[in-house]
């Protein structure tokens, strides 16, 4: 699967260009401000139905524009299938595929992918909790749209509970109400539970192997699943006993707090490095090494469930690895479309830039 072509209007800094792709490797070249994100993160959207990390879809409209439409035409192993976005200040992204409207998104996100890196990932590591959760959930939520639907019936019943906690402070005879609230929250998040449980067996090796390849390290990175309960040896079918009997429990503490303290919600992956964690006590450069295993097992993952891999979108990520790593992203021992952004087309190895296609990015035009 590759993007052929794109089209853009009034997208970020861009009025409007169109653009042909090589299948292999595409270089965005320029100078700082140009559009050199701005034009990966267009990519990103068409092929993900949703902006980079946590960016409001409506800002993505250029700023003295009310409208935004993109266009992509991918090559799929089902033949071209061409994919048209359209923003409306006020209003609801409209996705169209192969010409029809499309209304049920989960449905477009098995064939068409793609896997961003930038040096803002680093946030995987030193950022909060919710930064890792966050990132596991969107990768399950693609491959498995059901766990979408637990995580979202999982919020709100979890926001009604919060509320129930406070309510409580002032009328203690709610209390009747708690137990219907602790019965949803257990089986959704026992669901969520066994979810990540079986993706992370999954992704935990791939990352392990990703490190050790990038940092030549001689150690293996141990990684865990750090949850607010323990959950060690509970077989998957009494999960949403464990997390009932683990609600109850922290009954008083959650209304002190104010906050349920317990269920996936609060839950983390832990990093450790000769036992000790990399989120305090990794260097830069090991931080860096490990967001960009995440990336690359992302990729993988991505790889195994669908047979494709995702396009590989790498922003300003070169100048973090050595020649050989860079070498190996680019010449593609894992073939796959690559698009990567750069000021200077030195950082890219002569012989593989000759292979590639490059592109100047100036004020928002594409030469
Ligand atoms: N919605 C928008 N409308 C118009 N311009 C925007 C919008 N969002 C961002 N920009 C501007 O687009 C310009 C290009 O941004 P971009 O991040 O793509 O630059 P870049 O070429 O990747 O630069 P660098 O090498 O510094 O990372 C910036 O000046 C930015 O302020």
């Amino acid at each position: 699967m590759h993007l052929t072509k794109i089209r853009l209007f009034d997208f970020r800094n861009f009025r409007e260009a169109e653009v042909e792709f090589s299948g292999g490797l595409n270089v965005f070249y320029g100078d700082n401000a140009q559009g050199k994100t701005n034009l990966l993160e267009a990519i990103h959207f068409l092929c993900n139905l949703r902006p980079v990390r946590t960016t409001r879809e409506q800002d993505l409209i250029a700023w003295d524009k009310t409208k935004a439409y993109l266009k992509g035409v991918f090559y799929t192993s089902s033949g071209p299938v061409d994919r048209e976005l359209l923003l409306k200040a006020g209003d609801r992204k409209k996705v169209r595929e192969c010409g029809v409207e499309r209304h049920r998104l989960s449905e477009l996100y098995w064939q068409i992918h793609a896997v961003f890196f930038s040096p803002d990932d680093l946030t995987l590591v030193k950022g909060r909790p919710s930064e890792r959760r966050r990132f596991l959930d969107l990768i399950i939520a693609r491959l498995k749209p059901q766990y979408g639907r637990y995580l979202s019936e999982y919020s709100r019943a979890l926001f009604q509970r919060n509320r129930l906690l406070k309510d409580l402070r002032r009328n203690r005879t709610l209390i009747t109400a708690l137990d219907a609230w602790d019965e949803q929250l257990s089986s959704l998040g026992a669901a969520i539970l066994r979810t990540r449980a079986a993706f992370t067996e999954k992704l935990f090796p791939l990352v392990r192997k990703y490190y050790l390849y990038f940092s030549r390290e001689e150690r293996e990175i141990d990684i865990r699943y750090a949850g607010s309960m323990v959950l060690a040896d509970v077989p998957a079918e009494s999960l949403r006993e464990v997390f009932l009997a683990a609600l109850r429990e922290s009954l008083p503490r959650d209304l002190e707090s104010g906050y349920t303290q317990v269920g996936p919600h609060r839950d983390d992956l832990q990093f450790l490095l000769g036992g000790r964690d990399l989120r305090y006590f990794g260097s830069q450069g090991q931080q860096r090494t490990l967001s960009l295993s995440l990336k690359f097992a992302e990729r993988r993952i991505f790889f195994e469930a669908t047979g494709v891999y995702p396009i590989l979108l790498l922003d300003d990520a070169l100048s973090e690895l050595d020649v050989n790593r860079r070498r190996w992203i680019l010449e593609g021992e894992e073939p796959c479309q690559v698009f990567v952004t750069t000021a200077d087309l030195s950082a890219i190895p002569g012989d593989i830039l000759k292979k590639g296609r490059v592109y100047r990015i100036r004020a928002g035009t594409v030469g």
